[in-house]
């Protein structure tokens, strides 16, 4: 039952169109089923040579008006069903994308790119097909049968001898019944190595430079061999049973027509039939299998996209872990601090605590400046605050109120995160710095770019803010690439700012200036700024020291260096290569 959710929706908007579709199928097959009746009377009419050259002509007419008939409904009831078969794959997509949009960051650790790709691809077309191809040619097969055989039983042909020639198609009900689920195993096997192949594709093309860089293009090769090749193994295990029920289903139909020659031909030789009814009971039994081919093609098809449409309702039936309460308040941020208390955190039910009780309080309009190891758990403690991930319930307050109890859009739209490596789209510059409000006039856009320190070099770009970015943004150096993202996060001028490692690729002195520049412009706003070097934070109101998930120093710049611990080792170290840096450029 779960499988027809998607289908239920969608046939409740468009069950009209295959109505319509339907009774154009219906009419087609009524024009053409007198097809053969048409060609037996003229047979009849040739033995007795009551044939005249105006019949003739009348025949032929009649056949022609038959063929036109026939191929205009069949073809308006075949665009209709087309028409709405694109319908399907455009509002399916589009609902798999706001899906998609409402997941947590949880889900898409779980599930790579390439893996969501092919529900959007492989899944979504095959259940496509189904439905229009599917329906289209159930349809036309039905109505054909239907139409014949009715035709026959009122041709005046025996109906014993009907009855012993349509027997051996009697068997196709079992014979669906029995494969049916093998195909549809078989299939969904195929679709899940199509959504791998596709996560690998998308994993190794994202990592081809790195892959060239250290000149492993073979072993990469054989990796993706290795997925093709399951693929190939899984299709040939599909194609086995796909095609050998697709030709049983025909030879089924042979077996009729074979019976109807013999038996009806013995029987015209034995004048119990007129041969005009031998000619047209052959003709029906041919054009019976065509119909039965389609619907061999189509059992098979429903049975590969039932498997599709399952994974599409599993995925669409999964529900994001960051939910908003339905009491949820819209966040004004501007005056609100930051409060955390007794926060500890862990990603998994298993794993261990990534952060261990961490009190804080961060004042509105302050800086607050995070160091410590890499792993230490800074970006985990940011990503709490925008509730990408849930922190445990009245760990983290912004004002009075926790932040599970905020409408997520209101908290996180006064938030901007610049992270460390900032994903660019493939736009133009002015729409990636004016990525949150997209109508910016280019003065804001320009005033942002200079804060960020990247104007200079976007004007020596061929069409300055106009410049469009390569794929993921990688025509610009990686110190580019995060000052362009700087100064997306900078335009927002949101009541708060988290710079995450922001400034980490980019010289001391474009550090330097950057800085500055941030703390004139925020300086009434609330600011964390997480760093690995020293001289990123030294400004702030007050600084913490991270180690392995727990604050273990705090305090302004000049009372953390004028105790023993971990910020005066990473000082010192800091700078000693400084001068050292200094000392070589001297030399
Ligand atoms: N999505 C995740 N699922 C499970 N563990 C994670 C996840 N993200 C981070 N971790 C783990 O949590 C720990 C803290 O990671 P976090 O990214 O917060 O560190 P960090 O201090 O920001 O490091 P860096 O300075 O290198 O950016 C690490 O051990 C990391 O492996």
């Amino acid at each position: 039952m779960k499988s027809k959710r998607i289908l239920k929706d969608f046939f409740r908007k468009t069950w009209y169109v295959y109505l319509f579709s339907i009774f154009f199928h219906l009419i087609s097959s009524m024009i053409n089923v007198f097809y053969p009746k048409v060609l037996g009377q003229f047979t009849d009419k040739l033995l007795p040579g009551e044939l005249t050259r105006a019949l003739i002509v009348d025949y032929s007419l009649i056949l022609l008006l038959i063929g036109a008939g026939h191929v205009l409904f069949n073809g308006m009831a075949m665009y209709l069903i087309m028409h709405v078969g694109r319908k399907f794959e455009f509002l399916v997509r589009g609902g798999l994308f706001k899906h998609f949009t409402e997941m947590s960051e949880r889900f898409y650790s779980r599930n790579g790119v390439g893996k969501l790709l092919s529900y959007f691809m492989n899944d979504v077309t095959a259940v496509r097909e189904s439905i229009s191809m599917g329906v289209n040619q159930t349809v036309n097969a039905t109505m054909l049968l239907v139409a014949a055989v009715t035709m026959m039983l009122i041709s005046g042909i025996p109906y014993y001898l009907i009855l012993a020639s349509v027997t051996p198609l009697l068997l196709i009900p079992f014979i669906v019944i029995y494969l049916g689920p093998i195909i549809r195993k078989r299939s969904l096997e195929v679709q899940e190595a199509l959504g791998t192949m596709t996560e690998t594709a998308e994993e190794q093309f994202g990592g081809i430079r790195v892959t060239k860089k250290f000149a492993v293009e073979a072993i990469m090769k054989q990796r993706f061999d290795k997925t093709v090749e399951q693929i190939r193994n899984k299709q040939l295990r599909l194609v086995r049973v796909s095609s050998f029920f697709q030709a049983l289903i025909p030879f089924l139909g042979a077996v009729a027509l074979i019976i109807a020659l013999a038996f009806g031909g013995y029987l015209t030789i034995m004048k119990q039939i007129t041969l005009g009814n031998f000619v047209a009971l052959t003709l029906y039994i041919r054009m019976l299998m065509n119909p039965l081919q389609q619907i061999g093609n189509v059992i098979n098809s429903i049975q590969r996209s039932r498997a599709s449409l399952e994974r599409l309702n599993d995925l669409l039936s999964q529900k994001s872990d960051i939910v908003e309460l339905e009491t949820a308040r819209p966040a004004n941020l501007a005056e609100a601090g930051i409060c955390i208390q007794n926060l500890s955190f862990a990603y998994g039910k298993s794993s261990n605590n990534v952060l261990k009780n961490i009190n804080l309080n961060i004042k509105p309009g302050t800086t607050l400046g995070i160091i410590g190891r890499t792993g230490s758990g800074k970006t985990t403690l940011m990503k709490l605050l925008l509730r990408t991930y849930d922190p445990p319930p009245g760990t983290i307050r912004f004002g009075d109120t926790d932040v599970r109890e905020l409408t997520l859009e209101s908290l996180r739209s006064q938030i901007a995160y610049v992270p460390q490596d900032g994903f660019l789209f493939s736009t133009t510059i002015r729409e990636n710095i004016a990525f949150y409000e997209r109508e910016t006039e280019i003065g804001k856009v320009e005033a942002a770019a200079q804060q960020a320190q990247i104007y200079d070099n976007i004007i020596d770009l061929p069409n300055r803010f106009e410049t469009r970015l390569g794929e993921r943004g990688l025509t610009l150096s990686g110190g580019q690439r995060q000052r362009t993202s700087l100064a997306r996060g900078l335009i927002k001028n949101a009541p708060i700012m988290i710079l995450d490692d922001s400034v980490s690729a980019v010289d001391a002195v474009t550090e330097k200036d950057i800085i500055e520049a941030i703390q004139t412009e925020r300086s009434h706003k609330t600011t964390v700024i997480i760093a690995h070097r020293i001289s990123a934070i030294k400004h702030a109101d007050e600084i913490i020291v991270l180690d392995d998930g727990v604050i273990v120093q705090r305090g302004k710049h000049t009372e953390l260096l004028a105790k023993q611990g971990l910020y005066a080792t990473l000082h010192a170290i800091q700078e000693e290569g400084s001068q050292h840096a200094t000392g070589t450029s001297h030399s």
